[in-house]
């Protein structure tokens, strides 16, 4: 089932670098939320917050409240590994095992996770190379190495290997930056079919990606170098990119700034 997530007053540091400040939203299951900004606000930095790579730097901590379907995941009792199970993560260049076959990319998180048996992991495999948008490309050449495909094609093998574990909520870190326009479409394409079934946050620098794929938009920003990042607008896309209440926002869309 696709989650809420609930960021309360969320603050993120590399070192004694404040990043990110006071970062409050919500994000409602099944939904797309695109967040945007200029370069350095921080978007990133809140993607990996909500799924607990951000403290993998060393120095980097996370402050505030972070909460999945209520369960607090930065609680000390909470199982780490278990929170980025349920938040899968895609990221801007495509990355599939190089020496892996196609079908052991996508099913690499389930046997991480114990599933052995072939007619389970093939039934899984071919689940999520549909729910992809891949199968029909590479049914025949299951066997062959995902190192092989196109960009495109190997980001939605990525996608296939982070859907096929299940996850609740899935993070795209620009996850078309290095694609086509043709490529591009085909993920968001996808985007809209997944949030059926998953709750999805979008880092995006594309104005017209944010407003074709996304329900709700979060509009970040910095006041000057050095500055944390800050929520300055969040609302519907539709309201942001045709109304939007902040004049900061306002001049970011319309290419006045960033
Ligand atoms: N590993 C790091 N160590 C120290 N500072 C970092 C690190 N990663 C990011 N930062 C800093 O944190 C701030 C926020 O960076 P972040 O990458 O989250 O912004 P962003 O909005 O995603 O930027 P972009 O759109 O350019 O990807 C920036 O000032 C950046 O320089």
């Amino acid at each position: 089932m696709a989650k809420r997530i609930e960021a309360t007053n969320v603050t993120a540091y590399y070192g004694s670098f404040k990043a990110i400040e006071n970062i409050n939203l919500t994000v409602e299951p099944k939904t797309v939320t695109a967040l945007i900004g200029p370069s350095g606000c921080g978007k990133s930095t809140f993607l990996r917050s909500i799924n607990r790579m951000h403290e993998v730097l060393p120095g980097a901590r996370v402050d505030g409240k972070l909460t999945i379907d209520d369960q607090d995941i930065y609680h000390r009792d909470v199982d780490v590994t278990a929170v980025r199970r349920t938040i899968g993560m895609v990221f801007q260049r495509p990355n599939p095992f190089p020496t892996m076959s196609i079908f052991d990319n996508v099913v690499a998180g389930l046997r991480l996770n114990g599933v052995r048996k072939k007619s389970v992991l093939s039934e899984a495999a071919e689940q999520a190379l549909r729910s992809a948008n891949l199968w029909d490309e590479v049914k025949d050449r299951l066997g062959k190495p995902g190192a092989g495909l196109s960009g495109g094609q190997q980001q939605r093998l990525c996608i296939a290997r982070t859907i096929a574990v299940e996850p609740q909520v899935v993070l795209m870190d620009e996850p078309c930056s290095a694609l086509d326009p043709i490529s591009t479409l085909a993920i968001e394409d996808l985007m809209f079919k997944l949030k059926d079934r998953f709750t999805i946050i979008i880092v995006t620098h594309n104005m017209q990606q944010a407003a074709r794929v996304s329900d709700r938009t979060a509009f970040f920003s910095i006041e000057r170098t050095g500055d944390p990042g800050r929520l300055i607008e969040y609302d519907d896309t539709q309201k942001i990119f045709s109304n939007p209440s902040v004049k900061k926002t306002e001049d970011y869309i319309t290419g006045r700034f960033g």
